[in-house]
């Protein structure tokens, strides 16, 4: 598939914007919206901000697009009501609008926090029961299953990316198993909206990780073969750690996992 324009949502936030730098050029125009402010445009992009809660203005994003690399929304917990509005609304809204628009793809950034609450020991693919460990890890899912009925009802492919913790290095123990570099994030997402007959697919979104505890189910049907390791950086990392004891140790989501967390509901 050789999309002509695509959409990246969420493109002044964290990945998005590493995503800018590394996709610019590897399509004719990559058009980038978001809520917030960005830097210009350069050539071959679009710049056309848009608040996913409102579907008349994504609709007007999506017009002439051919495939969307999904990233915006919050990206943490939250209190329900503000991940229902942005997050499972948005994720709809940007959904009905490619339909309604004849978009082909859907690249849509999913995560660990749709399955946070298995536990380290054990490795998880694609097709397990999920176990969500927040509101925000309920929002993925939703994404997930909103992604599969417009496949199922309209033949709109999509790829749901597990993204596990996407940072420039790790920085603990837990990234030794979930680190996905910004070169690999950005091989990934590319080849989810350039890969050819992908139908719908969740994969993981990590790094070629020794120590990783999700299966590269899927990566064959996109041609991803990530570059990174993080493992390359056990020796300074491995010793930064909670209490083996805790939950938020014992379990993927981490943090996600402790029902006390509340992420942004609290600041
Ligand atoms: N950073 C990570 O390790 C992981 C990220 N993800 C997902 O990847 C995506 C991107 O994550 P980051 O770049 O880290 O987050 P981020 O918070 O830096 O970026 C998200 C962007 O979405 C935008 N946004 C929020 N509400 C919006 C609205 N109503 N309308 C339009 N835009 C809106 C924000 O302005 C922001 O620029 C998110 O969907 C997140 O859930 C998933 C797993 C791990
Ligand atoms: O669990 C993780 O490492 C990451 O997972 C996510 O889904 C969040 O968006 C990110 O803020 C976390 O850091």
């Amino acid at each position: 598939m050789k999309p002509h324009r695509v959409l990246l949502t969420g493109a002044a936030g964290e990945i998005g914007t590493a995503l800018r730098e590394q996709l610019r050029g590897r399509f004719p125009v990559l058009r980038l919206t978001d809520v917030r402010d960005m830097p210009e445009a350069r050539p071959g992009e679009e710049v056309m901000p848009a608040d996913l809660t409102d579907l008349a203005s994504v609709q007007a994003v999506m017009q002439d697009v051919d495939a969307v690399i999904h990233l915006g929304g919050i990206a943490n917990e939250h209190t329900y009501e503000q991940i229902r509005t942005v997050n499972m609304d948005g994720t709809y809204h940007v959904l009905e609008a490619a339909q309604r628009a004849g978009v082909k793809r859907v690249a849509f950034a999913s995560s660990i926090h749709t399955v946070g609450h298995y536990a380290r020991t054990e490795t998880i693919s694609p097709a397990v029961p999920v176990r969500p460990d927040t509101f925000y890890g309920v929002s993925k899912v939703f994404g997930e299953a909103l992604g599969r009925l417009y496949w199922e009802r309209h033949g709109l492919e999509f790829v749901g990316v597990r993204i596990c913790s996407f940072q420039a290095r790790p920085q603990d123990r837990r990234h030794l198993s979930t680190w996905l570099s910004p070169r690999d994030a950005a091989q990934l997402f590319e080849k989810a909206v350039t890969a050819p007959d992908v139908g719908y697919l969740i994969v993981a979104g990590i790094s070629g990780n020794a120590r990783r505890w999700m299966s590269p189910d899927g990566w064959d049907v996109l041609g991803y073969d990530p570059q990174d390791d993080a493992e390359t950086y056990a020796a300074e990392v491995a010793s930064i750690h909670g209490d083996p004891a805790d939950l938020t140790e014992q379990r993927q989501g981490g943090v996600f996992v402790d029902p006390a967390y509340v992420g942004l509901a609290g600041k």
